[in-house]
């Protein structure tokens, strides 16, 4: 199989961070301080402690301040309010992350609310999907962002193609649809009650894929010549002699990859860009703070 029509994310992340990091450096010539990105982390979920541990190694190799906070699992959701609210008011800390989901007895929602929205480098804050919704200046969640660059790269400009997003979370599904919208795609918003899913995606230029089930999408679902993003992060069964099972996406990748113009892997497409990306608005959170123009090519 010929490799030229897969989308590698992880470079493309390599090279935005090395903009950051470029960015940060003046930032910090300006200002006297670096950007600073808080990141809290409630319970000791092992797939969330292995996101948090790169967001921290990613931070500090573009010459960010760091701050983690790990609270125990019982925490009350009081006492993580306290916290961010501790955090809003933090001069060194431009941008605050609160890992999700939250233990169930909190209210991911309330928490949330509780963000300067002007901190709120996830873009979950209701005034920053707001903001995004009717057009305005705002944090837009890494991952649709990050999928949002690798199509621009791809494609120059989207305007008029049929993009179709199958998945309609806040955090991805509903403002990729946004941002495509905003880029004057014609988008359709698939999901769970879809009727006949498979011809709706045969009808799209671009697909984003955000539904959280291993290989859902199929091969011959894709147009001939369609761009695929695939969001997904699945991990499956062991298969016999594997201890760990495979990373794989949403999308069946080796048949959907013999029609698609170009695609993203799983691992190495859209997770990197998710990282880069959330340093991309910690920086332009840091320039905003500081009463500083925005960096040039951001
Ligand atoms: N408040 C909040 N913000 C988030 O941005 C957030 C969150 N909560 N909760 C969990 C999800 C998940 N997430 C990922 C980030 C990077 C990769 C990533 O870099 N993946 C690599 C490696 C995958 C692997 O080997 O496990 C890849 O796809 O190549 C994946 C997933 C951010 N999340």
């Amino acid at each position: 199989m010929s490799t030229d029509n897969i989308i590698d994310g992880k470079a493309f992340a390599a090279d935005l961070r090395g903009r950051i990091a470029a960015s940060v450096l003046d930032f910090v010539a300006h200002s006297g301080r670096k950007p600073g990105l808080a990141v809290v982390l409630v319970g000791d979920d092992p797939a969330s402690q292995v996101y948090v541990g790169s967001k921290k190694k990613a931070t500090i190799e573009a010459g960010m301040a760091s701050f983690e906070y790990r609270l125990p699992e019982d925490t009350a959701q009081a006492d993580l309010i306290a916290l961010v609210e501790r955090l809003n008011a933090d001069e060194q800390v431009d941008g605050i992350l609160v890992q999700l989901p939250l233990p169930s007895h909190m209210d991911d929602k309330a928490v949330i609310a509780e963000l300067d929205p002007a901190k709120d480098v996830d873009g979950f804050h209701v005034v920053n999907a707001g903001r995004l919704a009717v057009g305005e200046d705002a944090f837009v969640p890494c991952t649709p962002l990050g999928c949002l660059m690798l199509l621009k790269d791809r494609l120059g400009d989207l305007s008029g193609k049929n993009a179709v997003v199958i998945g309609r979370s806040n955090i991805v599904g509903k403002p990729m649809a946004q941002l495509l919208l905003a880029e004057n795609c014609t988008v359709t918003i698939a999901h769970s009650r879809t009727q006949d899913l498979a011809d709706v995606v045969r009808r799209a230029d671009i697909i984003v894929a955000a539904v959280g089930r291993a290989e859902m999408v199929k091969g011959d679902w894709i147009k001939d010549g369609a761009v695929v993003i695939d969001v997904g992060i699945n991990r499956l069964a062991p298969a016999e002699g594997e201890t760990k099972g495979r990373l794989v996406g949403d999308v069946a990748f080796a048949e959907a990859a013999v029609h698609s113009a170009a695609i993203t892997p799983v691992p190495g497409g859209v997770g990197p860009m998710t990282i880069a990306c959330l340093l991309r608005n910690t920086l332009v959170a840091a320039y905003r703070r500081a009463d500083l123009p925005r960096p040039k090519g951001f």
